[in-house]
């Protein structure tokens, strides 16, 4: 069997944010609960035998570490570009944040996970991110620059 398959694996995360300089809504402190679908592609191992015989990757294996890297770090917290105002107060509190020193679309979201776990060895397909049950931003993998999306190379990501 030498084709290649995708597989998917869905998460879903809470957590808060706030678009400094949106004309709308968004500009407040607000909270959504996410749906992240990652999506890996590649040829199921075919040595019999295995504990992955017939798999792309072990379901329990993604979600081990897609929640390591992405859902520990970002559910219930503020997830900050670091230039809210809010942000001294919530870290001063002790309340969970995020920097991640981009503005905090659903677009840049998606990339930075596509890129974090690409680079965590993951044959990543897409990453697809529902913002809201009638918003996702998609990225491919293969689309992402080999050093990350351009705000990564301002020292952002934390990666
Ligand atoms: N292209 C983008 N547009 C917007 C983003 C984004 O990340 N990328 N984010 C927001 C807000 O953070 C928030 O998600 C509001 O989105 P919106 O779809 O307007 O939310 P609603 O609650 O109004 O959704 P409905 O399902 O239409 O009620 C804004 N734009
Ligand atoms: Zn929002």
């Amino acid at each position: 069997m030498l084709h290649e398959v995708s597989v998917c694996k869905i998460f879903s995360f809470d957590a808060a944010h706030q678009l400094i300089g949106h004309k709308g809504k968004c500009a407040n402190v607000h909270g959504h609960t996410y749906r992240l679908e990652v999506v890996l592609k590649g040829r199921p191992v075919t040595e019999e035998g295995r504990s992955d015989e017939g798999f792309v990757a072990d379901f329990g294996d993604i979600k081990a570490l897609v929640k390591a890297r992405i859902v520990d770090k970002l559910d219930h917290a503020f997830m900050a570009k670091g230039d809210e105002p809010v942000l001294e107060t919530l870290e001063a509190s002790g309340s969970k944040v995020a920097v991640l020193s981009f503005r905090t679309t659903a677009e840049n979201l998606a990339g930075y996970i596509a890129y974090t776990l690409k680079t965590s060895g993951l044959p990543v397909y897409s990453v697809k991110l529902w913002e809201t049950p009638t918003a996702w931003a998609e990225v491919l993998a293969a689309d992402i620059p080999e050093h990350g999306p351009a705000y990564c190379l301002n020292g952002g990501c934390d990666l």
